[in-house]
């Protein structure tokens, strides 16, 4: 049974603002199935309703028709079996690293004394031991997000949803990311899904990238990405990016990508001109 299931999901919005005084249709007809402990990197146009998608999956918003399934079971609302991270990195500023950790260990009911030890246990395993009493102010955005990760973490929910997490960080940190990611992935087993705009980032990390339609947004095509020998001798960084396979990956997925963007252009000027 796979873990997440899209069955026809579709979302509308009130079309307020807009040309049309009918529903506007941000997503048409989800469908996508996702097995347990797998990475899935969602990419599309601007708009194409990415965020949406992530929403709906994290209980934040309700599906106008279809249904969301997490392990069998519609998905109702919010819950612990998901972890989400976002672009910004919605860390309490009065909290210290440690007490940012331990608020999301507070809702779940692990004893006081315990939380104080797991919140360090994942702020080592994203690089952050010795951080523990910075205050968000003290820390760089790199380590900001290291801290939401490790905070998502840190409660163990099957599934971790991150909404262009590294977007807001520089190249370099954000690659250095890519890989804490992918090794507390292959360490913890859990299923990721992580919505981006950058195809490298896509590419790099996903084991299947579904590209999005520009809108309303539907699942254009899954690629299953395999790097094979290359990925089980430890190849990583620039040495996977710059192999043949790498460039072949990024050329079918930007190609896939390249009508929707324009399609999203095109129609972002025709509102425009209203
Ligand atoms: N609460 C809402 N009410 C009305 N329209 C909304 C709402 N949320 C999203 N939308 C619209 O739905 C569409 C999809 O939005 P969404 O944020 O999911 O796209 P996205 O692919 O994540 O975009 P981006 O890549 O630019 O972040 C957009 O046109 C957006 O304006």
């Amino acid at each position: 049974m796979a873990k997440i299931v899209f069955e026809a999901v579709t979302k509308t919005f009130p079309a307020k603002g807009r040309r049309s005084k009918e529903e506007f249709t941000a997503l048409d007809g989800i469908d996508l199935e996702i097995p347990a402990g797998e990475f899935v990197v969602v990419v599309g146009p601007s708009g194409c309703g990415k965020s949406t998608l992530l929403d709906l999956l994290g209980g934040l918003s309700r599906p106008t028709s279809g249904r969301i399934l997490l392990d069998g079971e519609p998905v109702t609302g919010p819950g612990l079996d998901r972890g989400i991270v976002f672009q910004q990195y919605a860390l309490l500023p009065w909290r210290t690293a440690l007490g940012n950790v331990e608020f999301g260990l507070e809702a779940t009911g692990v004893p006081r004394r315990q939380r104080s030890d797991r919140a360090r246990e994942f702020l080592a395993l994203v690089g952050l031991a010795g951080f523990e009493d910075r205050h968000p102010h003290e820390l760089s955005g790199g380590m900001r997000q290291r801290v939401a990760i490790a905070r998502s973490l840190a409660y163990d929910p099957d599934v971790l949803l991150m909404d262009e997490p590294f977007a807001a960080l520089d190249a370099q940190t954000r690659e250095s990311l890519q890989d804490e990611l992918r090794r507390i992935w292959q360490r913890t087993g859990k299923t990721v899904v992580f919505i981006t705009h950058g195809i490298e980032e896509a590419v790099y990390l996903g084991q299947k990238v579904a590209v999005m339609t520009s809108r309303p947004g539907r699942v254009k095509e899954v690629v299953p990405i395999s790097f094979g020998e290359a990925r089980t001798a430890g190849l990583q960084g620039e040495d996977l990016r710059s192999s043949p396979e790498f460039a072949r990956y990024r050329h079918e997925i930007w190609t896939l990508l390249h009508d929707e963007v324009a399609r999203a252009q095109q129609l972002e000027k025709e509102e425009a001109a209203v």
